[in-house]
């Protein structure tokens, strides 16, 4: 038996494109909530959500069975965290702020066996091989792991040309808030100039033959991102969304009006 098959990673290299929501609760119970509404995928936040592996892997578990895939990003692109991730069943990571070739050749060999790569053997404990039970985890789960890199500043545009052909490298998601950050523009992920470099950044890496990636917490951006050729883009997040239902709930109960904005949007 295999290992299974991650359908997340086969729509991106098909091109089919997915529609994902970002989950920053930390709760195994919300991300369940959200796994019911019918996005591709859910990106399982460690970055700027109060997580550690352990919350991590419940989300994963929690969104078994549901038809949105589990993308895990880890705080930073440590080996034993990516380790530890994979050996407890996720098969999707994501890594902040990759901005050198040399950083994306070390992430791809911990997401990879020997010979072809560094990560540990010990998935016969974890949930990966379903505990052991899968026999064959070892020879065939390179090939259904997906790692995706964060390309959020300008070095890292400098070298998006190089790390997107890079073989194990199978997405590049640009980060519009650390982007802007970078640029000079905090605070302003949908400015222009940003837009721009968005635009060069999806043409760079469709050049490459890798698979775009962004989020957005406006819809008309949204729609533009998706005509740039985005192939996997989150339109919201739970923690936002909340603040937003919950504000406007309220407020309609009192009379008070609805249009204002209820949360952040300089994300
Ligand atoms: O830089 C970005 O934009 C992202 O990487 C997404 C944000 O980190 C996400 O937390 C939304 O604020």
């Amino acid at each position: 038996m295999p290992a299974p098959v991650n359908p997340f990673k086969a729509a991106l290299n098909e091109r089919r494109f997915q529609l994902g929501f970002w989950v920053a609760l930390a709760s195994p119970y919300a991300a369940e909530v959200v796994s019911g509404s019918g996005y591709d995928w859910l990106l399982i936040d460690g970055e700027h959500a109060p997580n550690d592996i352990p919350s991590l892997a419940a989300q994963v578990q929690a969104l078994k069975g549901s038809q949105s895939h589990a993308v895990v990003r880890l705080p930073v692109g440590e080996t034993w965290m990516i380790k530890q991730i994979l050996d407890a069943g996720a098969q999707t990571v994501m890594i902040p702020m990759v901005e050198t070739v040399e950083d994306a050749e070390r992430l791809v060999r911990a997401v990879r066996y020997p010979p072809h790569g560094d990560r540990g053997v010990g998935a016969a404990l974890g949930r990966a091989s379903r505990f052991s039970r899968i026999g064959d985890y070892l020879e065939t789960a390179d090939r259904e792991i997906c790692l995706i890199v964060q390309i959020e500043s300008r070095a890292g545009l400098d070298a998006l040309d190089r790390i997107a052909a890079i073989d194990g490298i199978d997405g590049l998601f640009i980060g519009p808030s650390d982007l802007a950050a970078d640029m000079g523009l905090l605070g302003q992920p949908g400015h222009a100039d940003v837009t721009a470099a968005i635009r060069d950044a999806f043409a760079r890496i469709a050049r490459a033959g890798k698979a775009s990636g962004i989020m957005t917490l406006n819809l008309d951006q949204a729609r533009l991102y998706r005509t740039l050729g985005a192939d996997f883009m989150a339109i919201g997040t739970d923690v936002t969304t909340l603040v937003e239902a919950t504000t406007r709930l309220r407020r309609q109960y009192q009379g008070e009006d609805t249009q204002g904005p209820a949360g952040s949007t300089g994300y």
